[in-house]
């Protein structure tokens, strides 16, 4: 299937089988917000699980806290946000349509590399076994142009936006003639900076009202508290604080579903480490968190890093874990060396010591962090999409499965009766009763039984439990499995066990390597 027929395919599931919803859809939406529905509040609240488990429950130096999204105005002058929190946009005077000015020159570099592989399948097909990519890429003259092209045009851009030469931006997106996607014009405005933070006001009357912003990280609800942690819970270094919350960014382009929303959540943890230590614990958190995603088993092709050559001004080192979506790889997660640049801010700007005792050899420190960032929408997406499959079956027929891995299911088993008299709900219903202190379980009676396999399929439920006639005899069961579609006569009193096995967290992160 093709790539953007998969990703509708994505949306158009997640909204049919209850997962995210467009915000105020009534109302023809707003764009870039959306809403969890009954199946994806549940998938989400089993990822944010699956984080804070491995993150807080699992060590026992890092503690997770819940800050407020409002923070004092001054954190934000301290953080950079409110100098350097920019994008820079550009508006088409036509269309009046407006683009992330950097977007549009990435995105017509991504057509040359579009071009480089066709170049590269063309010569695939030709050579066959023969082919060698590494070589091909390296020696073809047509190739070599393409790359020396984009690596000047990258290069140029990068240069611009790090001396904010915004006009040379305007003249890069002229000298290479790129026009408005949607109405073909190349009469742009200048480039300008926009900040991304929501402002809002706290107060009654407009004269004493004070601005403030939607948080755009929940970071800074970590530096500020990084004391108030350390002191109460005797923390000793290294240690970490850990939090998911909802960030708020105003951005210009917003497309793709969720993976860039104006209201968001992340999953932050700072690790605060001694000076000099940063490499090691960049590295150890790097591998940590690949393995958390592995442990999933969404594929481990579909994971890369990107580390980073252009570092933004508070970082030493910094790398993303990269996920193949359908529309390709792209950041889910960012691991950056932040040094001690946050929590000095802080100090400078409120005027109290952000320091740490090291009582090992007795001498005060500002930390340094290492931070772990990843938006729990985007794992959304990548679990989500992952899952979403088309099966061809023996009999000529098609089914789509949400193979949800089983931990973060929604719903771990539906119970069947197989048809709706002689006794047959009466006992599913016991059944959901006995495992819903345990499980979130469905009770479906409507239909043949087969539609309501195929409905479970595509909910991504693991389990399927079907009471019939012998379960009067002999107290059995039948129970099916999402993936191989297999089914097993089991005792009603194990199916507790059978279930736990599979959907357990415990299991599932021990994969962790
Ligand atoms: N607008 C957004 N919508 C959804 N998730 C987001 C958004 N912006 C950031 N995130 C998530 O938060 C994580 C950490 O935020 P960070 O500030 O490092 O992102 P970023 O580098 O600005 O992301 P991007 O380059 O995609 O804009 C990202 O890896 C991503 O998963």
């Amino acid at each position: 299937m093709a790539n953007d027929d998969k990703f509708k395919k994505v949306i158009a599931h997640a909204k049919e089988y209850g997962y995210v919803f467009q915000s105020s859809e009534i109302y023809d939406g707003l764009s870039a917000v959306y809403d969890y529905a009954q199946n994806g509040t549940l998938l989400k609240n089993n990822i944010r699980e699956y984080w804070w488990k491995a993150m807080v429950q699992m060590h026992d130096n890092i503690v997770g806290i819940d800050s407020a999204i409002f923070m004092h105005p001054t954190t934000w002058k301290a953080s950079g946000h409110v100098d350097a929190f920019n994008d820079p946009l550009i508006d088409n005077k036509d269309s009046k349509k407006r683009y992330r000015a950097d977007v549009l020159v990435e995105d017509y570099c991504a057509k040359i590399e579009a071009k480089i592989n066709k170049e590269i399948n063309k010569a695939a097909k030709r050579f066959g076994d023969a082919f060698n990519e590494a070589e091909f890429v390296s020696t073809n003259p047509r190739v070599l142009g393409y790359k020396e092209k984009i690596e000047t045009i990258l290069k140029r851009l990068g240069k611009s936006l790090e001396n904010e030469d915004l006009a040379d931006v305007k003249a890069l997106i002229e000298e290479l003639e790129i026009a408005d996607p949607l109405s073909g014009s190349k009469n742009w405005t200048d480039v300008k900076q926009f900040n991304l933070m929501f402002g809002t006001k706290l107060g009654a009357s407009a004269e004493h009202a004070t601005d403030l912003y939607l948080r755009p990280e929940t970071a800074q609800g970590i530096f500020v508290n990084f004391l108030n942690v350390q002191k109460t819970g005797r923390m000793k270094i290294p240690f970490g604080i850990a939090q998911t919350g909802k960030a708020f960014r105003n951005e210009i382009v917003a497309r793709q579903f969720i993976f860039r929303m104006r209201e968001f959540e992340q999953m932050e943890m700072q690790y605060f480490i001694k000076p000099g230590t940063q490499k090691e614990w960049f590295d150890y958190w790097k591998k940590t968190r690949l393995s958390w995603h592995q442990s999933l088993g969404l594929g481990e092709k579909n994971y890369r890093f990107h580390d980073h050559e252009k570092l933004a001004h508070y970082a030493d080192a910094a790398s993303d874990i990269e996920f193949n979506f359908p529309f390709g790889f792209k950041e889910l997660e960012g691991i950056h060396s932040r040094t001690d640049f946050d929590l000095k801010q802080h100090e400078e700007y409120s005027g109290k010591k952000m320091q740490y005792f090291d009582p090992e050899d007795n001498t005060s420190y500002t930390p340094y962090v290492l931070e772990t960032s990843i938006g729990l929408d985007r794992m959304f997406l990548a679990v989500f999409s992952n899952s979403l499959q088309e099966e061809a079956l023996d009999n000529g027929t098609t089914r789509t499965v949400l193979r949800l891995p089983a931990v973060l299911a929604p719903t771990k088993a539906a119970v069947l009766p197989l048809v709706k008299k002689d006794g047959l709900p009466e006992i599913a219903k016991q059944i959901v009763e006995s495992l819903k202190w345990d499980f979130n379980v469905a009770y479906d009676e409507k239909d043949a039984v087969g539609r309501r396999y195929r409905r479970q399929d595509a909910v991504g439920t693991p389990f399927c439990i079907t009471v019939d006639h012998d379960t009067l005899e002999d107290n059995t069961v039948t129970i099916r499995h999402r993936d191989s579609m297999e089914q097993k006569r089991v005792s009603i009193e194990d199916l507790k066990d059978l279930i736990k096995a599979e959907v357990n967290m415990k299991h599932w992160l021990k994969r962790m390597n």
